[in-house]
């Protein structure tokens, strides 16, 4: 009888379940294929139903969603369901405008508590206030978010503070590289030229920022740490188990914690900078405890530092890897040096005449961030909302604007998208570069357009100048260096780094090197 044939039971009964799953299988992927509202963007359907989509950014990182996007070249905008939701996602420039001025319904800070509290392990407590009062309307109850955000972007606008900043920032960074050249009389062998730049921002800016008493300062192996917190933020952000799944950037983030608590109860703060201090008096003033207040000092340590470091490091490869590149951008700081000392007398470097001269090393630096920049600027949708008028975006979805898609889209920059040539950002004088202004993705947009920009931009193209000036870098061998492909199979929380860290030999330049000890930076 069939019903005791084994063999003939087995094969029914695996065949009911291979016919089971195949039609669970289409029916979640027809119904989460379907349009939510009939101007929903066009809904990408991942080949694994319901979760394709995040496994898909789990395994590939970054470039997942950037691939997607380019695949659909006529798409300005896209859908991904994913459970219980959906990720739209911006690849055309003036959609991410849209997106960026629609402020009422469109914003990131719903977002912030809960990444920050898993980032950087927050309380309860500081939770529950920060989640306060996120995006207040003109005039109404204000919330310890928006305060923040409006002491930073005031502090970091344009002004006498920020040059100042600038020119103290940059001053500190090449006082870390005449430490360093001066240092390696002779000349010691290859380096990995990544954790050699790492080196020198990391201690001069957390020097800037928080005075000669700071946590990196007074304990050098926790820049170890800060670097194991950058590079654990993913498993941290996840939250599932971090002391376990995301051991060292955890341990990391505990060790600067409390070296930044120590930093406070030493009275320290009064050397840091006026931003970082009034950080501080906002935290105060919302009840916040010694230990929440170290935790987001590493928040605005990690802003200054990071990107700042990566964009230094591509900017200076790209430069000492192309023997025409480099003497072209020495000609333009020798010419800088000599414009400085007309206008603030000898061995000054003027921040002003970098920008004024060094038009092919502000290329480099536009084009690093172009090709190294994928982040994604995520905006929560807080009501039903068609978008420009013609695309519907449900509300409780995500939206982003992908920096990736829009990075590589070749409607954007030309065919030689997939090249690095600065010459697309050589501009005529006067005039602008014929780029939408939201296709530069570098900083981001709209209401989170990163507040230290000017800053950043300030303090890179003078430590590069100095650094292309002072020194060489060159391959192991002697020969010129080669540039590795960035690692995009990460979540891009900031500029990519190399897949391989290069390694290389620095080798000080006699007779300029010596500019390093008398330098002056000026704006
Ligand atoms: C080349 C260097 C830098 C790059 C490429 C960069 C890029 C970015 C990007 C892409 C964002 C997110 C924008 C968005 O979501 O739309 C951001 C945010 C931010 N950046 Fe920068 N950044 C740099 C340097 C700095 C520096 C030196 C500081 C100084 C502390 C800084 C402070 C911040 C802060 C505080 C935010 C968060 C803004 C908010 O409240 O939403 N950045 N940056």
């Amino acid at each position: 009888m069939a019903l005791f044939d084994i063999e003939a039971w087995s094969i029914n009964s695996a065949t009911v379940i291979i016919i089971g799953l195949l039609t669970l299988s289409f029916a979640l992927r027809y119904t989460s294929g379907k349009k939510l509202h009939p101007s929903e963007p066009t809904v990408v359907q991942p080949w694994i139903p319901v979760i394709g989509h995040l496994l898909g950014m789990v395994v590939h990182g970054g470039r997942y969603i950037k691939r997607i996007g380019l695949c659909y070249p006529q798409e300005p905008i896209l859908t991904l369901p994913v459970p219980g939701s959906r990720i739209y996602v911006v690849t055309e420039p003036s959609l991410a405008a849209s997106v960026q001025r629609n402020t009422r319904t469109l914003s990131m800070t719903p977002l912030l508590p809960e990444i920050t509290k898993r980032v950087l392990g927050l309380d309860k407590t500081t939770y529950h206030v920060i989640s306060k009062n996120l995006d207040p309307e003109p005039g109404g109850p204000r919330g310890f978010l928006a305060d923040i955000h409006d002491w930073v972007y005031t502090s970091f606008g344009p002004g006498e503070y920020v040059n100042t900043l600038s020119c103290e920032a940059a001053q500190e960074l090449c006082f870390q590289l005449l430490e360093t050249v001066g240092a390696t009389v002779p000349v010691p062998g290859p380096v990995d030229l990544l954790a050699w730049v790492r080196h020198l921002v990391t201690v001069g800016t957390a020097k800037a920022f928080f005075g000669p008493h700071n946590p990196i300062a007074e304990e050098p192996d926790l820049a170890q740490d800060f670097w194991a917190f950058d590079h654990g933020l993913g498993g941290l952000l996840v939250g599932i188990l971090p002391s376990i799944t995301a051991s060292k950037a955890y341990a990391g983030r505990e060790r600067l914690t409390a070296a930044f608590c120590k930093y406070f109860e030493a009275g320290h703060l009064e050397e840091a900078t006026s931003i970082v201090r009034g950080r501080v008096r906002i935290e105060k003033e919302y009840g916040m405890s010694t230990d929440m207040t170290a935790r987001s000092a590493l928040s605005f340590l990690f802003a200054g530092i990071v990107n700042a470091t990566t964009t230094t490091f591509w900017v200076a490869l790209r430069i000492f890897a192309n023997q025409s590149l480099l003497g072209q951008v020495r000609q333009e700081i020798r010419q800088a040096l000599e414009a400085s000392s007309q206008r603030s007398g000898p061995d000054s470097l003027s921040i002003a005449a970098i920008k004024e001269t060094c038009t092919t090393l502000s290329a480099v630096y536009r084009e690093c961030l172009r090709v190294g920049s994928e982040n994604f600027s995520v905006r929560m949708i807080k009501e039903d909302t068609m978008l420009a008028d013609r695309y519907f975006l449900k509300k409780g979805a995500v939206v982003q604007i992908s920096g990736g898609a829009i990075h590589g889209r070749s409607t954007i920059w030309g065919q030689d998208v997939d090249e690095f040539n600065p010459g697309r950002f050589l501009k005529e004088k006067g005039k602008g570069d014929g780029f939408h202004p939201a296709a530069f993705r570098g900083f981001g947009g709209g209401k989170t357009l990163c507040p230290g920009r000017e800053f950043a931009t300030n303090e890179i193209l003078a430590f590069v100048a100095m650094v292309i000036h002072a020194v060489d870098w060159v391959a192991p061998d002697g020969g010129s260096l080669s540039v590795p492909e960035k690692n995009d199979r990460v979540m891009p929380v900031h500029i990519l780094e190399p897949a391989t860290a290069p390694e290389g030999i620095v080798r000080p330049r006699s007779e300029e090197a010596k500019v390093l000890s008398r330098l002056k930076v000026v704006m």
